[in-house]
């Protein structure tokens, strides 16, 4: 069974925004399909606007979609009953641009990994300090880190505190909402090969949703561009460089 199966989606705004001003009317995702299999990375191609962050919200339950399903393991993520969404909640997790803002600057980075443990598991303090512990190193992080907060780590650092959260619960699916656009080439690349080893190890699977060619291509096994809420193009990463559609040109000639 696949992982995650999202069929016919649209979304239409249909309030323009303060004043009408700054949202176009109408603007959204249309008739958007495709599948996630376990241990496998989607990644969502696409130019500011195309409607990257509105799929991305309604893959993770937060945006109900005019019309379409998304379903994870068979059950289908609107419909599903309160026992279920708890269930689910826990599968599918998320990462997001702003490493600053996802987190609670007064809380120390144990605290701050361990708060899904804490929601969904009864874990004594020193099962709880084995586990952070242990989430640590998978994220490339030190022991000792689990002491600071957040203003003591840089961007890159803190960035792995939230992938260490993300995959506390053994999720199945992490939505990366431009996980690494904020941080400098390198780091961006040891957090995206830190990312693939763990899909590698732990069967992870992915949606990676980005404006940013190089660094799908090190993470995806296939990618769907995104043009003007719809998908306009969708390959295998070793086809990437024959996507062409103007928009993959777009996106591609900025890259490289
Ligand atoms: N709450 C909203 N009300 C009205 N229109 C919206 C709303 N949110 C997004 N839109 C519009 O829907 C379209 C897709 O927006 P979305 O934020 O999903 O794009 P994006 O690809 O994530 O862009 P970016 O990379 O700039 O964040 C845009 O035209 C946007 O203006």
């Amino acid at each position: 069974m696949s992982l995650l199966v999202a069929e016919h989606i649209f979304k239409t705004y249909r309030s323009s925004g303060l004043f009408g001003l700054n949202k176009k009317e109408g603007a959204g995702i249309r008739d958007i399909s495709f599948r996630i299999e376990p241990a496998m990375c989607l990644g969502i191609l696409g130019e500011s606007g195309a409607g990257k962050s509105t799929l991305g919200n309604i893959m993770l339950g937060l945006l109900r979609p005019d019309s379409g399903s998304v379903k994870m393991l068979g059950t289908d993520l609107y419909q599903a009953d309160k026992k279920e969404r708890i269930k689910l909640r826990r599968e599918i997790q998320v990462v997001f641009q702003d490493c600053y803002s996802a987190v609670n600057p007064r809380f120390s980075v144990k605290h701050i990994i361990s708060e899904p443990l804490r929601n969904y598991e009864r874990l004594s303090p020193q099962e709880e300090i084995r586990k952070v512990t242990e989430l640590l190193e998978v994220v490339g992080l030190r022991p000792d880190d689990m002491l600071k907060k957040p203003h003591q780590l840089s961007g890159g650092q803190l960035q792995r505190v939230n992938i260490a959260r993300a995959i506390a619960l053994e999720p199945k699916l992490i939505v990366l909402d431009e996980p690494v656009s904020s941080l400098d080439m390198v780091v961006q690349k040891q957090i995206l090969l830190h990312l693939q080893d763990l899909k590698k190890k732990k069967g992870l699977s992915y949606l990676l949703i980005s404006h940013d060619v190089l660094a799908v291509s090190l993470l995806a096994d296939q990618i769907a561009v995104l043009d003007g809420g719809q998908i306009v193009e969708k390959v295998a990463i070793t086809e990437l460089l024959s996507c062409s559609h103007p928009a993959s040109r777009r996106l591609l000639d900025a890259a490289l």
